[in-house]
């Protein structure tokens, strides 16, 4: 049996996604024989009569309610009436909801924001940019604007793609001639939600197709999110004209949460595991893994993993055994040590100059910042840590923290500086 497909794309996408599931289902009706099915790009009339003619949409062709995605990397509902119920797939992960995304400090803006652009697509904030570390929730947000929308209109047609898999889709376009496909595809969504924008940088046919696509979009008032693992601004190999547009709606950050916002997050979803978790052992596992969500996961995965596996009960000393390691790790990544070395990378002085007794305000800045981030991220104390710094006093310490949290609220380049250190750090 042959089947047609209008173009390279769909006979790749249909090969790869659903040809044994066509296979099955038409050997099932005649189970005596096993039906071989070849799949061509062309239109089956056309093909019985005029086999060199150019091909034209198939008669064949998937129902698809008008977007059907021919790059395989579609998100949209799974509203369709097509030959396959899954027909196209679904992008979005329906797990990613504002029901289990626990809300902190550190997220609460951007959980805001997005929810707004769920409830007013397009027009409260477009684009909906949101900004911040490995691990930190953007992904999550950005499906659960994606699964509010569909669950409140069901018809939209929402996109979510990685941003590598949209040059993928474009690298196949040019190659088989099908850039209009490509480009009529990703301009007819109401929504599109592309994830790590970062990977942009340096791709220059990528960036002017995006550029295009996205202004189409925001003129049409169709909602575009953008996430990125750091201020779209500090990208190099970004085009200007791009930056420049990412900031015409809102740019929001999510930064580490802090202790509570971590607990309560292991809280969360041990619940939702049906797992009993003791919460001196979710502060204590919150209190050593702080450098994002996912490895927080990571590690209660193991724990549930290690006490289901052995039938102990999760207690804290279990804890800390099934965790050894990785709290070795973390402990590792966020030394004092690497806080210096960072610190004064990011400031482009030397390790030495921190330890000094040199009170220039060019060294002391930083000396100060140091102090701060040593305070936050490890669980050294303040004499601990003075000591650290060319054997400094613990009030020292103190008053560097107290000195950065005021001049935090005073000045947006050292508010900047911290953010930006404290997402090096953590990640
Ligand atoms: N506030 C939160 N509440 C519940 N789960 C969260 C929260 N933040 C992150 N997570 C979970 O942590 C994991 C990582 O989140 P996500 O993939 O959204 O991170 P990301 O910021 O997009 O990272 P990356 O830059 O690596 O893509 C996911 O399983 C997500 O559900």
């Amino acid at each position: 049996m042959s089947l047609y497909a209008p173009n390279p794309f769909f006979v790749d996408w249909i090969r790869q996604q659903y040809l044994d599931r066509i296979t099955e289902f038409v050997t099932s009706k005649d189970e005596s024989n096993h039906m071989h099915i070849s799949l061509h790009v062309g239109n089956a009339q056309m093909e019985a009569a005029t086999p060199s003619q150019p091909a034209t949409a198939p008669t064949t062709a998937p129902a698809t309610n008008g977007y059907a995605n021919p790059f395989q990397s579609v998100s949209s509902t799974s509203r369709q009436s097509a030959p396959s119920s899954s027909f196209p797939q679904n992008n979005l992960n329906a797990k990613f909801t504002f029901g289990n995304f626990v809300e902190g400090k550190s997220n609460q803006l951007a959980r805001a924001a997005a929810e707004q652009v769920a409830e007013n697509p397009g027009i409260s904030y477009n684009p909906l940019l949101i900004y911040g570390g490995v691990g930190l929730g953007k992904t999550h947000l950005m499906h659960s604007v994606g699964n509010l929308i569909l669950q409140d209109k069901p018809d939209s047609k929402i996109v979510y793609l990685h941003s590598e898999r949209f040059m993928a889709n474009m690298v196949k376009a040019l190659q088989s001639n099908s850039m209009d496909a490509f480009k009529n595809y990703y301009r007819s969504v109401d929504a599109l939600l592309i994830d790590d924008i970062q990977f942009f940088a340096n791709k220059g046919r990528t960036q002017e197709e995006f550029f295009h696509t996205f202004n189409n979009l925001i003129e049409k008032n169709k909602q575009v999110i953008i996430t990125c693992d750091r201020y779209p601004k500090e990208i190099e190999g970004l085009e200007e004209r791009l930056k420049s547009r990412f900031g015409w709606g809102l740019t929001v950050a999510i930064e580490p949460p802090d202790l509570e916002t971590r607990v309560a997050i292991l809280m969360s979803k041990a619940n939702h595991s049906n797992i009993e978790l003791p919460h001196e052992v979710a502060f204590f596992i919150a209190k050593r893994i702080r450098s994002n969500v996912r490895e927080l996961e990571g590690a209660l995965k193991r724990v549930i993993a290690n006490a289901q596996f052995t039938g102990r009960a999760i207690t804290l000393d279990f804890v800390k055994d099934a965790l050894k390691d990785l709290i070795a790790a973390q402990d590792k990544l966020i030394s004092i040590d690497n806080i210096q070395k960072t610190v004064a990378t990011y400031y482009k002085i030397k390790v030495s100059d921190l330890l000094s007794k040199r009170r220039s305000r060019s060294i002391t800045r930083p000396r100060q910042m140091a102090m701060t981030l040593a305070k936050k991220l490890t669980n050294h104390s303040l004499p601990e840590i003075g000591d650290a710094f060319g054997g400094r006093d613990h009030t020292t310490v103190l008053h560097a923290c107290r000195k950065i949290e005021e001049l935090k609220s005073e000045s947006v380049d050292i508010e900047e500086d911290y953010s930006n250190l404290l997402r090096t750090l953590s990640t």
